[in-house]
């Protein structure tokens, strides 16, 4: 068995895309347009899995599949649904960009290893420091969390 992908439901494709492809850096691989169904589904993956995926048909990495139903269903907010994960080089560098394009930093990188952010959907993304956590530096140390992710 492998792991394959995880669906997210998503109330606008282009504030979704914003979000995990122009601001996350996840690269668009696959796009079905169901027009009988009335949906669209966007795989993306990580930008390092690219050449994995290119040599295994598409199978080969773990996947995000965003799915968007073109009529509007209320999906609520519960909370059996945790978060994905995703390893970055630079746990500051990450946060401190995706800040200036505006996205809050829920839970801040306070001990250079961990921090999560919210898609436009609220589903509850976490970056993790690639290898060993980073040494405390401003102003991640004395950002306060918001509370919830
Ligand atoms: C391509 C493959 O990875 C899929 O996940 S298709 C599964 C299919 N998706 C849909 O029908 C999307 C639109 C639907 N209205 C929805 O919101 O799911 C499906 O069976 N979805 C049901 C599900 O629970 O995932
Ligand atoms: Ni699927």
């Amino acid at each position: 068995m492998r792991y394959l992908h995880t669906m997210l439901r998503v109330r606008n494709l282009d504030t979704a895309l914003k979000f995990y492809r122009d601001a996350l850096g996840l690269k668009e691989v696959r796009r079905v347009d169901n027009d009988k169904a009335k949906f669209t589904l966007v795989f993306l993956c990580a930008p390092e899995d690219e050449g994995i995926l290119a040599a295994s048909k598409g199978r080969g990495a773990p996947l995000v599949e965003l799915t968007y139903n073109w009529d509007e269903e209320k999906y609520g907010e519960d909370r059996y649904f945790g978060h994905l994960a995703y390893e970055v080089d630079d746990i500051y560098a990450t946060c401190d960009r995706l800040m200036k394009l505006g996205i809050t930093i829920n839970r801040p990188p306070r001990d250079g290893q961990m921090a999560f952010v919210r898609s436009p959907d609220l589903h509850s993304i976490e970056l993790l420091q690639k290898g060993d956590a980073k040494p405390a530096a401003e102003p991640w140390s004395s950002m306060p969390n918001t509370g919830h992710w």
